[in-house]
Formats: C-alpha cells, sequence, structure tokens
C-alpha cells in the first residue's frame, strides 16, 4: 500500500518531475496488490485513489504506457466507507457524481469542465474519475500528447496531483488502439486538454450517443486572445453538464477568468505553465494588453515550446486600485498560498513579476508622424492589426496609473458597452449616450469625482468621495473619437503628463497619447494604429456618445483626406498609416522643425486654439 499526496503548491516543474520519479519508484516497489493515493486538494479535501491491479491483463497494445491504463479498466475493490470517504466532496454542480451507481442511468453522458488555466479543470476532472471508480465505474484516462508538461504518462494538475493516463495525439483511434475487448469494458472516459483534440466533437459524439458511455471532458474554453479554443465549445450542445471555474488572478487575487499570455508567441497552441501564462481577472487582462511583453530568449519565438521557460514578465499595475494595498483586503486567498495581492505581482507556481516603473517597460519606438490635433488617422484598408501587431504593441504602452494620478481626465460614453445604471445601481447618471460602461470597480459604487471636461458628456455619482476605478472611460472630444483613458505617466522631457488611450470601439486597435497642460490644454498627441471599421462606425459614437458637430466632423473628413505619406515610419509594424496635414505641422522647438528620430507618431492639432501649442515631440 502506498501512500501519497504530498502537498506540492509552490513547488516548481523539476520537483514536480522528481514527484513523478518517485511516483514511479514507488509503483515499481510496491508490486500492489491495491495501491490506495491519497490525493489531497486544498483546502482540506481528502479523495482516496484505490487502484486494484491485481486483475492485470496483457497490457493493450500499441497504446504507450498500458500499464497505466489497468489501474483505471478494472473497478476498485469494493470496501466500506470510511471516515475518510465522507469527506470526498463532489463538484457541487454536479450531482450525479454522489448519487450511487445503481440510481444511475447506464445511457451515456457528458460532462464538461471549462476554465482558464489554474482554475482546477485537471482537479475536477481526476476527482469526477476518481468518484466514478469508487462507484464502480471502469475509467480511462486520455490527455493530449501535446501536453508533455509533466510526462506522457500521467494527467498531472499543476498541484503536481497526478493519475495515469494514455497521451494520444487523437480520439477517434483510441478504440481501436485500445482494443474493443476492453474498451467495451470501459464506462468513463476523461479526456484532459481536450482544447487540443480536433476530433473531440465526433468522439464524443460516438462514445456517448453509441457506445452509452460517460465522457468528462476538461479543457481550455478559451485561448489566450479568449478566443474560443480548439472544439471544446462545440461539445457544449452535446453535454449533459458544463461547469466553468474560475482561478485566482494573479495581480489581485479576485475571480480569474481568462488566461494571459505572458510572451510574444502568438500561435494559438504554446505549451507552457506559470512560466508563460497566468490567471486574470478581467481588468487585468485588459490591463495586460498594455503592459510591456519582454523580448523572449533567444530563439524560443516559435518553438511551440517553453518549457526552459521564458523570461518571467515584468509587470507593474501601478497605481491600480485592487493592487493597492488593502484592495483585496476582503478577498484572502483561500488556498493559504501568499497573497499576491500583499506582494501583488509574485506569481503562483514560481511565476516572479517584479515591481517595475512604467519607464522601464521595454518599449519600441517609432518614427514621427504628425497629424492635425483633432483628427484621428485616417481608416485603413486593413482590416485590422496583426497579432502580432497587437502584442508588439503591448511593448510600446506604460502601466496604468491610477486616476489620482492622472490629471484632466474626462468620462467617455461608450457604446457598444452594457448601462452603467446596470452595473453601478447607486450612481446618478446623465450620459448623451445611455449605454456606458464603468470597469468592474464601478459595479461596486467605488467612484470618485470625475473632471468633466468634455462638454456634451456628463455623468455624476452619488459618492463623490469614494475614489475612482483605475480604469478610466474617458472622453476626448477633440478629435471626435470616444476614447478611453487607461493609463498616464510622465516621460522624460516632457513637461506635462502623457495619457494613453484606447479607441472605444470594441475591435478597433486604434489608439492615442496625449498630452496636455495643467490647464487642460493640448500640447501634443500621437495616434497609433488604424481604425479598423468603416468610418460609420465612428460617427455612430459620435452620435451616442458625443455631440462633435456635424462641422467637425466634415472638417476631420476633408482633413484626414489631405493627408499624405510623410516617412519612412511605414514599415513600423504598428503604424499603418503615415499621414500628415502639411498645413499643419508647426516646428517643434526641440528639433528645430526637423523630424525627431526617437520621437513616436506626433500630431499637431488641427485646433486654431491650441495649434500653437502642439510642437510637442514625445521623447523617453
Ligand atoms: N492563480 C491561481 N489560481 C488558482 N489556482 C492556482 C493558481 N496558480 C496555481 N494554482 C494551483 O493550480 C491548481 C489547479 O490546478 P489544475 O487542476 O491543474 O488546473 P487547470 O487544469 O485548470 O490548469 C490549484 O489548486 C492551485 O493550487
Ligand atoms: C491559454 C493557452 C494555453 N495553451 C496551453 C498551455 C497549456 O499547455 C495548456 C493548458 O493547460 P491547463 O491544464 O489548462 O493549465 O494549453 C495554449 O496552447 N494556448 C493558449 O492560448
Amino acid at each position: 500500500m502506498v501512500k501519497r499526496g504530498k502537498k506540492l503548491v509552490g513547488e516548481n516543474n523539476n520537483n514536480l518531475e522528481r514527484k513523478d520519479a518517485n511516483y514511479k519508484k514507488d509503483i515499481m516497489f510496491f508490486p500492489p496488490f491495491f495501491f490506495f493515493c491519497q490525493i489531497r486538494t486544498r483546502p482540506t479535501i481528502e479523495i482516496i485513489f484505490i487502484y486494484s491491479s491485481f486483475h492485470f491483463p496483457p497490457p493493450p497494445h500499441p497504446l504507450p504506457d498500458p500499464f497505466h491504463l489497468l489501474f483505471s479498466l478494472f473497478p476498485p475493490i469494493r470496501r466500506r466507507s470510511t471516515p475518510m470517504d465522507r469527506r470526498i466532496v463532489p463538484p457541487s454542480s454536479d450531482a450525479h457524481v454522489s448519487l450511487p451507481m445503481e440510481s444511475r442511468s447506464m445511457s451515456g453522458e457528458i460532462h464538461v469542465i471549462l476554465g482558464p488555466m489554474f482554475s482546477g479543470k485537471t482537479t475536477a476532472l481526476l476527482r469526477r474519475i476518481q468518484m466514478e471508480m469508487t462507484n464502480g465505474r471502469s475509467v480511462a484516462m486520455i490527455k493530449s500528447d501535446k501536453d508533455h508538461r509533466y510526462g506522457l504518462d500521467s494527467v498531472v494538475t499543476h498541484d503536481g496531483v497526478k493519475m495515469p493516463c494514455f497521451a494520444a495525439s487523437e480520439l477517434l483511434s483510441f478504440r481501436d488502439k485500445l482494443g474493443a475487448e476492453a474498451y467495451n469494458k470501459l464506462d468513463v472516459i476523461g479526456i484532459d486538454e481536450a482544447q487540443f483534440f480536433e476530433d473531440l466533437y465526433d468522439f464524443c459524439c460516438n462514445t456517448v450517443d453509441c457506445d452509452g458511455k460517460t465522457v468528462v471532458v476538461a479543457g481550455l474554453d478559451g485561448d489566450y486572445l479568449r478566443k474560443r479554443f480548439g472544439s471544446v465549445l462545440d461539445v457544449v450542445p452535446l453535454a449533459d453538464s458544463v461547469m466553468k471555474l474560475t482561478a485566482r488572478c494573479e495581480i489581485c487575487s479576485r475571480r480569474a477568468s481568462f488566461t494571459l499570455r505572458k510572451t510574444n508567441e502568438t500561435q494559438t497552441e504554446l505549451i507552457g505553465g506559470a512560466d508563460v501564462y497566468m490567471p486574470v481577472c478581467r481588468q487585468h487582462y485588459v490591463d495586460g494588453e498594455m503592459v510591456g511583453i519582454p523580448e523572449p530568449a533567444a530563439g524560443h519565438i516559435g518553438s511551440g515550446v517553453t518549457d526552459g521557460g521564458p523570461p518571467a514578465l515584468e509587470l507593474r499595475f501601478e497605481g491600480c486600485r485592487s493592487c493597492s494595498s488593502g484592495g483585496e483586503e476582503d478577498t484572502p486567498r483561500r488556498d493559504g498560498r501568499p497573497d499576491p495581492a500583499v506582494s501583488p505581482l509574485a506569481g503562483a507556481n514560481g511565476a516572479r513579476y517584479k515591481s517595475m516603473s512604467p519607464a522601464l517597460l521595454p518599449i519600441t519606438r517609432g518614427r514621427a508622424l504628425r497629424y492635425p490635433l483633432g483628427l484621428a488617422p485616417p481608416l485603413s484598408s486593413n482590416p485590422s492589426s496583426s497579432l502580432h501587431e497587437r502584442l508588439i504593441k503591448k511593448t510600446d504602452e506604460p502601466s496604468m496609473q491610477s486616476q489620482n494620478q492622472s490629471q484632466g481626465q474626462n468620462l467617455v460614453a461608450s457604446e457598444n458597452e452594457s448601462t452603467l445604471s446596470e452595473s453601478v445601481p447607486n450612481s446618478a447618471i446623465d450620459v448623451t449616450n445611455s449605454r456606458v460602461r464603468l470597469p468592474t470597480e464601478a459595479a461596486s459604487g467605488e467612484l470618485q469625482p470625475l473632471k468633466c471636461s468634455v462638454q456634451n458628456t456628463r455623468m455624476f455619482q452619488s459618492d463623490p468621495s469614494e475614489p475612482i476605478s483605475s480604469s478610466i472611460l474617458e472622453k476626448s472630444a477633440e478629435d471626435g473619437y470616444n476614447w478611453r483613458k487607461y493609463g498616464q505617466k510622465h516621460v522624460k522631457g516632457s513637461e506635462y503628463p502623457r495619457s494613453y488611450y484606447k479607441f472605444t470601439h470594441p475591435t478597433c486597435e486604434m489608439k492615442k497619447q496625449m498630452e496636455r497642460s495643467h490647464d487642460g490644454q493640448i500640447t501634443g498627441i500621437i495616434y497609433k494604429g488604424h481604425h479598423d471599421h468603416p468610418k460609420s462606425q465612428s460617427s455612430r459614437h459620435l452620435a451616442a456618445g458625443t455631440m462633435l458637430s456635424c462641422h467637425e466632423e466634415e472638417k476631420t473628413d476633408k482633413l484626414s483626406s489631405l493627408m499624405s505619406v510623410e516617412d519612412e515610419s511605414t514599415n513600423a509594424p504598428d503604424h499603418t498609416h503615415h499621414q500628415i496635414d502639411p498645413n499643419s505641422i508647426t516646428e517643434s522647438p526641440e528639433t528645430g522643425g526637423g523630424q525627431s528620430n526617437d520621437c513616436d507618431e506626433v500630431t499637431v492639432d488641427g485646433n486654431l486654439e491650441s495649434k500653437r501649442k502642439c510642437l510637442l515631440l514625445f521623447r523617453d
């Protein structure tokens, strides 16, 4: 009898491998009649795995490591329930697991476990499979052979809990590989890393509908871009139950529904653990978009494998409420691990995020480009930025800073968002556009006085003393587009702080950087990227969120059409437009009218009032 299940929280992969070796050693030393495997999952749940192994038939050929399958092919020996058994807690949302075997339908079932990385999908899968075994059912576990993080012979959780499995590249051949006889004996099949199986849907149909087996599917519903991953979502309509799990945000410890990739790689499939990914809440997923991504180690890009681990991302969510001390005091980690909110950038599982000032974040520099202030760059024929562009763009943005640190902030009424009144019941809203969303914090009424310097967008709140979210919706009506402010920093050489904006259209990648003097005058603007939607979209924005006059819009159109390509920076990946209104360029006091090589796109104000002031070239 072997007792195992040491807690592996925080141990790195090497340790896990070591444990794996011990595990095999244990098996070798105890050619078992019974394997008694105690799994301890946080916080206090303990699961007993009993592997009955004295019925070993000849190993099924040619599946790899058939020895392990045999643990699960044969039902465990029935035994009296022990106090330990009574501590087994089946997933609450799936009552059938706790039903006695006899009371269940013998027809097939599909249960789907979804969630971001580190959300406990594998843990839940193992629990459920174990429960099925405890109920006397024959089980097999399959995982994608693409996931070789902890070896191919086991399904392993991030805590190091493991179970023998088959590693396969596809599912439909499983029956043949296993052999009809062994397959027919199976009652339950667990599938881990289901996002990697292209034939998941067909396999589930066959196995469940035709063969009457129960299939438990665990996988990522979305990839690092929050796009559907593989065919996991396709089996939802086939499912009897679907459970979406959440992890803990590595930044703020709140509920994490998304997986953030920490490296520059853009391929969808990229095997890795905490070295490459981190679970994050919605806010920090969005914030992660603007955080600098370090260059991967040489030879790393495109490898598709990150076993060695790329350099840890250095992140700083400066001024972010949810990261500030005390911000999450009400949500301590339940798992007893050090709370990232206390040490906000100390990731779990060895991932470390060192505090780093925004100015030190890796920045890719573009060449100077000028637009008349008040004009957005023209629409692109290119419908959208490539993923690569998106990621590269990440390197060019600062960390988010709090409202407290920002100046001249306004609000934007944003289309395509849920209504503010829905999420902020305490807030009295008076906006031209009724469809406004505030960030998560707003839902808890955490608002503070806002400078609403934009005449046509008005928001009021019930409690002016409360702090506002660090992610500010801001209206910068000067150019007639709706922008969402997401950060601000002092740039070396600039007199005034520079604010960073994203265009509020849901897919548009357009960004803007703007500097304002303390009296609110705009002293410089940089536009980055291009609009990836028809112009009418922004007009709709205008109609909904602002009252930019027709005159202004016409002017924008007219001047946009006057713009022409200016410099060779067109090759820069994130600068798809390099057009300029020659009439609007004025000399830079710093460059004597020439272009600065180390400045970004600089727009000079088309607005007469501020035109003369907008000579600033942003230098870092
Ligand atoms: N940020 C995090 N939030 C929650 N759990 C985490 C986090 N980082 C590491 N873990 C660990 O990962 C375990 C879940 O592992 P696992 O079941 O393999 O998840 P999944 O299969 O969803 O990636 C948790 O029990 C926890 O100990
Ligand atoms: C988000 C994301 C993940 N992956 C890979 C990384 C891991 O190897 C698995 C997920 O493992 P877990 O058991 O859920 O922790 O998927 C990927 O290839 N692409 C992605 O976008």
